[in-house]
């Protein structure tokens, strides 16, 4: 793992995942990974996240952690120390790059106009996340994007369903899409890791 590019290419759907629990992480891994889902992006927003991401590291060694919602220059180091092999930003501010870039990870910053795609690239980063997807014009803005900018890659994320991810994957400039339906909240709660590993198989074979 160590481009952006190779973060895209492990899986069609990239699952989004916000923990509560720490302990859920091994078994929720161990479900998308029974689905055929070969990364996850576990999301800083809860106070469990950086465990989370130790404990998928250690234990589920099949699938490849990253660390969603980098939003501070020091989530950077805490994750790549906790053990993400990749990182993801919902945006790019040049302190938040600068803390990326330290870690030596890959990592996907998210853009979501041409502008902040072209400073990106700008910076040598051809692997974008495109946020708010579905917000941001969705498949067809992407589309029109790879007129331009035939050289980058996106995981669109924000707003994607089973319905429409194919839309995307169909765009040449998309690697894999991002989301959370994957591990939709009601099932973590209830520790529905069947429900999870059913979801996780569709996603799995959907073609790009
Ligand atoms: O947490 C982050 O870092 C984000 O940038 C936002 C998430 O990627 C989206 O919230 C995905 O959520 P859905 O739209 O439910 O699939």
């Amino acid at each position: 793992m160590t481009t952006g590019r190779d973060v895209l290419e492990l899986s069609p759907v990239l699952p989004v995942v916000v923990l509560d629990r720490a302990e859920d992480a091994v078994p929720v891994a161990e479900s998308l990974l029974a689905g055929g889902i070969r990364a996850i992006e576990l999301t800083l927003r809860t106070p469990v996240a950086l465990e989370a991401i130790a404990r998928v590291a250690a234990e589920v060694p099949g699938i490849v952690v990253g660390a969603g919602t980098v939003t501070r220059p020091e989530h950077a180091r805490q994750a790549a120390d906790a053990g993400a092999s990749f990182l993801v930003t919902p945006g790019a501010t040049d302190s938040v790059l600068d803390g990326a870039f330290a870690t030596g990870l890959p990592f996907l910053p998210g853009a979501a106009t041409v502008s902040e795609a072209m400073r990106l690239a700008e910076r040598g980063l051809d692997t974008l996340k495109f946020f708010p997807a579905e917000a941001s014009g969705g498949a067809p803005a992407l589309s029109a994007i790879a007129g331009p900018l035939p050289d980058l890659r996106f995981c669109p994320t924000g707003g994607i369903t089973p319905a429409s991810a194919p839309r995307y994957l169909a765009l040449p400039n998309v690697g894999c899409v991002g989301g959370t339906w994957l591990t939709p909240k009601d099932a973590l709660a209830a520790r529905d890791y069947a429900r999870i590993e059913a979801l996780a198989k569709e996603a799995s074979t959907l073609e790009r």
